[in-house]
């Protein structure tokens, strides 16, 4: 559904974005991960035509049968928050402070053609599809008067509201504290209808996405289904963004974990860390949603 291909983004003489190329089938969620300034971002604004003034875009990027990249703006504008839409970090910028919520969600679709008693009620469905308690309340506040996460769900009603075919995250619960956080990274896993999920934190790619591409100095460094990337990295960087992250790098001996420890060698189905602890005797602690793909990654290592 989507492809880009040797996208490369400049300013002036500097290539801060080198022959980046990757797909995204329907209904495919794709984390893009790396460390900061690594261009992360940047690609995904080549592919919204929001580059900063002065930064430029070459290469291919088709949405279907829609080229994005190197189309005059009119052409973009009109896919952008149709076809395709994002979520950026702090949704305090992209809102305006001096509308109210509902009218803002309204807005974008009648933007894009539909009456405006239509998109009023569709926009408060939307903010019950986003699971705002008490939409119609939502519906007539400020900005202001919602919470980090609320605001964060408005905007994803913002970008769900013309049914997009991919939607774009950047960081979105960057902000936001953890249990808040978990329970917007359940809906975006839930509602995206194609994602591409932009994070430097790698316990929330295992949590939403299939797939992952690593970025490193502007380039797509490594890339494959989570669970490959995570237990077989083959590039040095993503060994050691794995052993920074909070997941368990091989080899860590971790605390020993007294109580009721499950059998020696026992793995869930499908544990992404079955291999990375080869020390002792290990086992994956069964608690859901501590790293996405089920499970914990503590390891039970024998008493010293
Ligand atoms: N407007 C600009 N002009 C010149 N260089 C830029 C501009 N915007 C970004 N860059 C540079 O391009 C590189 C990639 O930036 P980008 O924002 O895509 O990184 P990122 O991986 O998204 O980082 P972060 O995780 O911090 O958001 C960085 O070196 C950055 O300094």
């Amino acid at each position: 559904m989507l492809s880009v291909d040797g996208l490369t983004v400049r300013a002036d003489s500097a290539e801060l974005v080198h022959q980046v190329s990757f797909a995204i089938a329907p209904g495919e969620r794709v984390g893009l991960i790396g460390e900061s300034g690594s261009g992360k971002s940047l690609t995904a604004l080549s592919l919204m035509g929001l580059l900063p003034e002065g930064v430029t875009a070459s290469g291919t990027a088709r949405l279907g049968e829609r080229d994005l990249v190197g189309v005059p703006e009119s052409r973009i504008k009109d896919l952008r928050g149709r076809e395709l839409s994002m979520v950026f970090q702090e949704p305090m910028t992209a809102l305006n402070p001096l509308m109210r919520i509902g009218a803002q969600v309204a807005e974008v679709m009648t933007l894009h053609g539909r009456s405006s008693p239509e998109a009023r009620a569709r926009a408060l469905d939307l903010l019950g599809r986003v699971r705002l308690p008490d939409p119609e309340q939502i519906f007539r506040a400020y900005p202001h008067q919602l919470s980090g996460g609320q605001r964060q769900r408005v905007m994803l009603a913002i970008a769900l509201a013309n049914e997009p075919r991919l939607l774009i995250c950047d960081e979105p619960t960057t902000a936001l504290d953890v249990t808040v956080q978990k329970q917007m990274l359940e809906l975006i896993a839930e509602v995206a209808p194609a994602l591409l999920f932009i994070t430097h934190d790698l316990a929330v790619v295992a949590s939403v996405c299939e797939r992952v591409l690593v970025m490193y100095g502007g380039r797509v460094v490594e890339s494959g289904p989570i669970r490959e990337v995570f237990t077989r990295p083959r590039h040095r960087y993503t060994e050691g963004l794995l052993a920074a992250s909070k997941l368990t790098p091989r080899g860590t001996r971790l605390p020993t974990i007294q109580g009721n420890v499950p059998p020696a060698g026992h793995f869930p189905d499908g544990c992404v860390f079955r291999n990375r602890c080869p020390q002792a005797t290990t086992a994956c602690e069964q608690v859901p949603a501590l790293t996405g793909d089920g499970h914990a990654h503590a390891c039970w290592h024998p008493a010293d």
